[in-house]
């Protein structure tokens, strides 16, 4: 029998299903990749912002990852919004109770109006559980700045900042270059430990970039669980955001969502 390959993400609901674990479901699915999910929380949340937030309870979260645990297994595994401290160390204990590899995690802080997806006492968990488990970290330029204390402005900064990061025991770190408005690309610089690398794209000029970061970071995911290395898996990734943010759909009223089939379009 053909093998199939499957990804986990471990992440909020988007109602308006621009991001979150819906944005994840569906870029696994176009990347051919079978695609499960265990909720942290259910966010109201369209185009124009987010209306509530309803954190799942800790046994909740846990019961959904053992429940893939102990039947399905996965090649790989997403983190997105995680919310609390509680939540960041029970998902940290399931992956190293299933011993999974190839895990991605997208430290979501805030969504694109402000509102916050992470308890702010929480980053010091993120830093001290999930961190060290971690084989790639995507931050934007603001998360990253969290996470490491350092002001970003430079090249030279962010370049301190994927430093800072690996030290904390992450494999390899890409931070985005979305939010360096004001340039005419879009780079993202990935670290590994020993050298630096960019992904370069055209800065597309548009409002319609809800779920960017979710969409990237869970191409990284399909593409580790069906075996490319983090910088084939980073390259696709990034070739699959920007089809996806090129042929915008234009629905909603505020920041609608990115075309998650625009790739497999644009590839046929
Ligand atoms: N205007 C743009 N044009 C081209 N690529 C972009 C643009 N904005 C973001 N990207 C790309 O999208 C991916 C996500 O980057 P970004 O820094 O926006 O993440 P994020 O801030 O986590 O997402 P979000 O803004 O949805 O919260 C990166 O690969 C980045 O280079
Ligand atoms: C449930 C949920 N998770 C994550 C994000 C951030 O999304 P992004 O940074 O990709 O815009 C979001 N808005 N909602």
């Amino acid at each position: 029998m053909k093998k199939v390959y499957k990804a986990l993400t471990i992440a909020g609901s988007d109602s308006g299903g621009g991001a979150g674990i819906q944005a994840d479901l569906k870029t696994f699915q176009e990347l051919k990749v079978f695609g499960m999910s265990a909720l942290t929380a259910v966010t109201a949340q369209n185009t124009l912002g987010v209306q509530g937030v309803y954190p799942l309870s800790v046994e909740a979260v846990k019961q959904q990852i053992e429940s893939i645990g102990t039947d399905l297994g996965t090649d790989a595994v997403k983190t997105g919004m995680l919310f609390s401290s509680e939540i960041i160390q029970a998902v940290a204990e399931k992956i190293k109770q299933f011993g999974w590899k190839n895990i991605v995690v997208d430290p979501v802080m805030i969504a694109k109006g402000g509102a916050p997806l992470l308890q702010d006492e929480a980053v010091s968990a993120l830093k001290n559980d999930l961190l060290p488990l971690a084989t790639v970290i995507t931050p934007n330029i603001p998360e990253a700045e969290v996470l490491t204390e350092i002001s970003i402005r430079t090249l030279k900064d962010r370049q301190k900042a994927a430093k800072r990061l690996h030290e904390l025991g992450v494999k390899y770190v890409v931070i985005k270059g979305g939010h360096d408005e004001g340039e005419s690309e879009a780079v993202d610089l990935l670290y590994d430990g020993e050298e630096f690398s960019y992904f370069k794209s055209k800065r597309l000029e548009t409002k319609n970039t809800h779920g960017t970061g979710c969409t990237f970071a869970a191409a990284i995911t399909a593409e580790l669980a069906k075996g490319s290395n983090v910088k084939e898996a980073v390259q696709t990734a990034k070739d699959f955001i920007q089809a996806a943010i090129e042929n915008e759909l234009g629905i909603g009223h505020g920041h609608g969502p990115t075309n998650h089939w625009a790739y497999r379009e644009k590839k046929r």
